[in-house]
C-alpha cells in the first residue's frame, strides 16, 4: 500500500516512521511519503490560506495550491487512490472503515488547517476518485494531522505481516461488536488485587464465558449504543441472561 500526505507541517507526520510502522515502512509492507503544501505555492510569502467569502472568524485554505498539490501528487503513482480528507464535519471513521481502507492500494491524504481547505477541493476530486471526509471523534482538533496518524495506524496495524501476532486485529474491540473486557498478566497478585481465579483455571470454556461477560457488562456500561448496533442474532441466550 503506498500512503501520501499533504500538509504544511511534514514534521507532525514524523511517527509516522517509528516502531510498528516504521518497521512495515522499512519491510516494504507500506510506503509512505509526506508532501509539503507550500512546495506548490508561488508567491513570495508562500501563502496557503485566505480569508472566508461571507465572512466568519478564521481564514480558509486556498483551492488553487491544493488543486497544484493533488494532481501533482496524484499522477506520481498509477494506482488508483482514495482521498482522505479529515474534518470535525466528517462522517466518524470506524474500524469498519479502517478494513476498507486497508483493501485500498493507495490512500491520500489532505491535512486542513485553520478553519478548514475549501469545499470546491473535494468537490472537485470527487469527481475523479473516491473522496472520504472523516471525523475521528466529537472534538476540534487544529488541524488533520493528528487524525491522519489516528487513520494511519489504525489502517497499517491490519495489513498482513505488520501486527506480530495476526490474532490481535482479527479478535479487536470492535471485531464482534463488543468492547474488549479487561486483562491481566503476572504477577497473580498486585497491591492486594488478586488476578480473577478462573482466568488461572485453566478452564477454557469457563474463561472464555467469562471474558464474554466482562465485555458485554463494559459495553452496556460505556457503549450502550454498540449493543444496539448489533445485528439480531449476535447475543445468544446467555448473553441475554447477563
Ligand atoms: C469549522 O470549524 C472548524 C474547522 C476546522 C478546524 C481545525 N481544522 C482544520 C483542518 C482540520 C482537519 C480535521 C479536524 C478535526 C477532525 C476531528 N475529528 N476533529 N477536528 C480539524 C481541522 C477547527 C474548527
Amino acid at each position: 500500500m503506498r500512503i501520501d500526505v499533504v500538509t504544511i507541517f511534514p514534521g507532525y507526520l514524523a511517527p509516522l516512521r517509528e516502531a510498528l510502522l516504521g518497521r512495515a515502512i522499512g519491510s516494504g509492507l507500506l510506503d509512505v511519503a509526506v508532501h509539503d503544501l507550500r512546495d506548490w505555492t508561488h508567491d513570495v510569502h508562500q501563502a496557503v490560506d485566505d480569508s472566508p467569502y461571507g465572512g466568519g472568524p478564521g481564514m480558509v485554505m486556498r483551492p488553487q495550491v491544493w488543486g497544484d498539490a493533488l494532481d501533482a501528487v496524484l499522477a506520481a503513482d498509477e494506482r488508483p487512490a482514495r482521498l482522505v480528507v479529515p474534518t470535525p464535519a466528517g462522517r466518524p471513521f470506524t474500524q469498519a472503515d479502517a478494513h476498507a481502507y486497508a483493501a485500498e492500494e493507495r490512500l491520500v491524504f489532505a491535512c486542513g488547517r485553520y478553519e478548514g481547505i475549501d469545499q470546491r477541493v473535494v468537490d472537485h476530486y470527487a469527481d475523479a476518485l473516491p473522496v472520504d471526509e472523516i471525523s475521528i471523534g466529537d472534538y476540534v482538533l487544529v488541524g488533520g494531522e493528528v487524525a491522519v496518524l489516528v487513520v494511519v495506524e489504525a489502517v497499517a496495524r491490519l495489513l498482513p505481516g505488520v501486527l506480530g501476532n495476526p490474532r490481535s486485529a482479527a479478535e479487536d474491540s470492535f471485531s464482534d461488536g463488543l468492547l474488549e473486557g479487561p486483562s491481566y498478566t503476572r504477577p497473580e497478585v498486585w497491591r492486594d488485587r488478586p488476578v480473577p481465579d478462573v482466568l488461572r483455571s485453566g478452564n477454557h470454556g469457563a474463561i472464555a464465558r467469562w471474558r464474554r461477560d466482562r465485555a458485554l457488562e463494559r459495553t452496556v456500561a460505556r457503549r450502550p449504543d454498540l449493543l444496539a448496533a448489533l445485528p439480531p442474532d449476535a447475543l445468544d441466550k446467555k448473553d441475554r441472561a447477563l
